[in-house]
């Protein structure tokens, strides 16, 4: 299986949102739906990081932190936010 890097989920995810059909594009819904919608998602999928960390197995939890990551993604392509701009911070 060909690993996805998160510089390039990034790349594809802003494609998506400038180009993709939000009917078979859930990050192209999602950015049409707005910072509010996406917002409740970041926030849905963090509490599910914590609570497969604290009751459930490594596997389980990098999955939901893979959700996490892809919705923050998405928070930030909705809101012109680079790679950039995040690393540095870091
Ligand atoms: N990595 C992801 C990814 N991770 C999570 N998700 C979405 O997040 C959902 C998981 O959250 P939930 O379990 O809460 O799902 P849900 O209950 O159906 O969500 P709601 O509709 O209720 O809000 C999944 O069903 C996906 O819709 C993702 N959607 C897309 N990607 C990747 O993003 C890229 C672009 O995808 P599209 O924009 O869909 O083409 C592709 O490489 C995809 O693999």
């Amino acid at each position: 299986m060909a690993l996805k890097t998160f510089e390039e989920l990034y790349a594809e995810l802003q494609q998506k949102a400038a180009t993709g059909d939000p009917a078979t594009s859930r990050t192209a819904e999602l950015v049409a739906a707005g910072v509010h919608t996406i917002g409740k998602k970041v926030v849905e999928e963090a509490a599910e990081v914590w609570m497969a960390a604290e009751h459930e197995d490594a596997g389980r939890t990098a999955e939901e932190i893979s959700q996490l990551l892809y919705h923050l993604q998405v928070m930030m392509v909705a809101r012109g936010i680079t790679l950039e701009d995040v690393y540095a911070h870091l």
